[in-house]
């Protein structure tokens, strides 16, 4: 099972390469990664669990973070104004993720953004797109084109990010980290 130590930290040359894109159909060592990201992020919440293994609570974690350059994500969004309900809003794998439009308005999460690869507080607003339609892959090879808005656009741009070698604080105005332009808003 996959725990912290598993985690590559800020300073890994990893973490800033643009990873690799998949191809069809996978390894088994890829359909079995996969699997244990989902793992990782389902026991990460699990207070029990969380607890015993010392687990930082996760919503996304990205290939590269474990150090295996490739461009795929697992995704464990819960619904943030109802975490209770059981039906989280994003729980799966994506693979080959892709940005192909999205709109002017902006957003940014109330709390700011940490990262599983980022021992440290980075304080400022990270401005993200409030609303995208992103292509990907499953880990079949079947196409999707799918439209996302709220906290699901926000976490899977993070994690898109990552296969492109970004970190959320690339994002933080230096001078202004709270400064929020006209079309950009808060969430949360
Ligand atoms: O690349 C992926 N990562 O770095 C894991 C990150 C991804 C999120 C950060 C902002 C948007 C996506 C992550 O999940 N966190 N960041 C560090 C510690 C907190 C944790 C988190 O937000 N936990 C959480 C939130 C709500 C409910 C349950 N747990
Ligand atoms: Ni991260």
């Amino acid at each position: 099972m996959i725990t912290m130590k598993d985690i590559i930290r800020e300073g890994h040359p990893t973490l800033r390469k643009k990873a690799e894109k998949i191809t069809f159909p996978v390894s088994d060592e890829i359909r079995q990664l996969a699997d244990d990201m989902m793992e990782f992020l389902r026991n990460s919440q699990d207070e029990e669990l969380a607890e015993k293994y010392g687990l930082r609570g996760g919503v996304g974690i990205a290939a590269p973070q474990l150090d295996v350059s490739i461009q795929m994500t697992a995704l464990l969004v819960p619904d943030l104004m109802d975490p209770e309900n059981a039906e989280p809003l994003l729980n799966g794998v994506f693979l080959n993720p892709r940005v192909v439009s999205h709109s002017v308005e902006g957003v940014c999460l109330r709390e700011g953004e940490g990262c599983l690869s980022v021992d440290r507080d980075v304080p400022g607003y990270v401005p993200r797109h409030a609303r995208i339609t992103v292509t990907y892959n499953d880990i079949d090879g079947n196409e999707y084109k799918k439209r996302f808005s709220g906290y699901p656009a926000i976490v899977l741009q993070h994690e898109i990010d990552h296969l492109n070698g970004i970190m959320f604080y690339d994002h933080i105005s230096e001078e202004t980290p709270f400064a929020l332009d006209e079309h950009t808003n808060l969430l949360g």
